[in-house]
């Protein structure tokens, strides 16, 4: 359960653990999602690639040309790591429409952060629909 301004949002997330971009979207084809977190690390150029791929592949998937996103650059407490800038990260992301925000999943906060973002996006992709079906659910 999620708030946000005021509101609860009941999230139900789908996670992709241990897929990769060749194998991901076939099998979730079928499910009812309504808006996408694409997390790359800013310590690898390969996942910031892989993202990129992943976004192509899900608005192929849903014929659309832009869908509920949020694009997230983890890891961000590894200072020393990092090989994409913040900037490189909003560029990608205001190019597909999408909210951008960077996290460490040893920070609670940045992580309540992206799934309240997913949310906003997720109701202006909607229209701020009135309030009777506010369960959504998140890949
Ligand atoms: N320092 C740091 N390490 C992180 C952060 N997020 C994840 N890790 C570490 O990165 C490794 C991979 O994390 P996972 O959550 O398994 O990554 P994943 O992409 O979900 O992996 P799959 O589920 O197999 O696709 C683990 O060792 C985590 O502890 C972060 O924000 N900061």
């Amino acid at each position: 359960m999620v708030n946000v301004n005021g509101q609860d949002f009941n999230l139900q997330l789908v996670d992709t653990a241990g897929q990769d971009e060749y194998s991901i979207f076939p099998q979730s084809h079928s499910m009812d999602i309504h808006g996408y977190v694409l997390v790359y690390s800013v310590t690898s150029m390969k996942s910031f690639e892989v993202v990129q791929v992943l976004h192509d592949k899900l608005l192929d998937m849903v014929g659309k040309i832009q869908v509920p996103t949020v694009l997230v650059g983890n890891k961000k407490d590894l200072h020393m790591e990092r090989v994409i800038k913040p900037e490189e990260g909003k560029k990608l992301a205001d190019s597909w429409g999408a909210a951008f925000m960077e996290s460490s999943a040893k920070e609670n906060e940045t992580a309540v952060e992206v799934f309240k973002r997913i949310i906003l996006e997720m109701e202006k992709a909607d229209g701020n629909a009135p309030p009777e079906e506010k369960k959504c659910a998140v890949m």
